[in-house]
């Protein structure tokens, strides 16, 4: 008998006039940048089986901002965009989306729903679909199992597709398999696959990375074009290339940002001088001995 009191209670709870279905309540989105940050990553603490990947880690994004993040292999800058992402929990401290949204008790999906998108090295576009179904598809997951099932583009749509394939640069393309895409082009088609759900924040990981020189500078217009309307934070390691894109740069080592500020702060910086002249020496060391 209570078995039944408490299925009906539950179907009472869960078809209350007052809410909604938690998967169709809309998100509060809102980010309050009052403070001109939209990231604040303050003290963060990470070790694998005793190894620091992140140690007191303080970085502050401004809204609007491309920001550069370089540093030697293993600095943490991956580890850091899987703590901000979702993917991975750090042991201590705290990461907030602007002031209200404390991004370290939510989840993946939850925190690219506030609007934050990640794009890996790696290009990862549906190759057997078109330029314009990869971006349909992309817009449609964003808005979830159900609405992806029964919807078909509304006019706003179709035109949030269109302007994202101008600013890719690849509206001639629209037709085209996204297998037959250069590399370069690839990678664009990713980040507007982003851009259709209009992320405030874009982590961007070795974009250039395999690029053809045009492709780089290409690369470099489209970042330089997506920040102010959005915050953009790039993680590379071809020096030229963040110096052709960044005002401020972030270098990370050992799990702690080393030194932050202009391309030419930081390269002469002697801490990092110290850093990269020192790991070089090793490198030569090594393959002296290897020789
Ligand atoms: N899941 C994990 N388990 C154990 N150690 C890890 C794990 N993830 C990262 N690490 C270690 O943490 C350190 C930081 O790695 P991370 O990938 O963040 O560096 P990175 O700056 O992104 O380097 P790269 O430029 O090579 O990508 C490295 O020493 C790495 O081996």
């Amino acid at each position: 008998m209570s078995a039944i009191k408490n299925t009906v209670e539950s179907l009472r709870e869960t078809f209350r006039p007052d809410q909604v279905w938690p998967f169709l309540a809309p998100t509060n989105t809102k980010v309050n940048v009052d403070k001109e940050v939209i990231l604040y990553v303050e003290d963060v603490n990470l070790s694998f089986d005793g190894f620091k990947a992140l140690n007191h880690l303080n970085l502050y994004i401004n809204d609007g901002e491309l920001r550069c993040l370089i540093g030697a292999n293993g600095a943490g800058k991956t580890t850091l965009m899987d703590v901000i992402t979702g993917k991975t929990q750090c042991d201590s401290g705290s990461v907030f989306f602007g002031q209200n949204h404390n991004l370290l008790n939510k989840g993946e999906a939850e925190i690219a729903q506030l609007g934050i998108g990640r794009k890996f090295q790696k290009p990862t576009v549906f190759e057997e679909q078109t330029v314009f179904d990869n971006l349909e598809l992309s817009l449609k997951t964003d808005k979830g199992v159900l609405p992806t099932l029964i919807s078909r583009l509304t006019s706003t749509q179709i035109d949030r597709i269109d302007d994202v394939l101008n600013i890719i640069g690849l509206a001639g393309h629209r037709f085209l398999l996204a297998g037959a895409l250069s590399h370069g082009q690839k990678q664009w088609l990713e980040i507007g696959m982003l851009l259709v759900s209009d992320p405030r924040l874009l982590l961007i990981d070795e974009p250039v990375a395999g690029m053809t020189a045009q492709e780089t500078e290409r690369t470099a217009e489209l970042l330089t074009s997506l920040a102010g309307e959005r915050t953009v934070i790039v993680v590379e390691h071809d020096m030229e290339f963040v110096r052709s894109i960044a005002r401020t740069v972030t270098v990370l080592h050992q799990g702690s940002v080393l030194a932050e500020g202009t391309m030419d702060q930081i390269q002469n910086n002697q801490d990092v001088i110290e850093v990269y002249l020192g790991e070089e020496s090793q490198e030569d060391e090594s393959q002296g001995a290897n020789s």
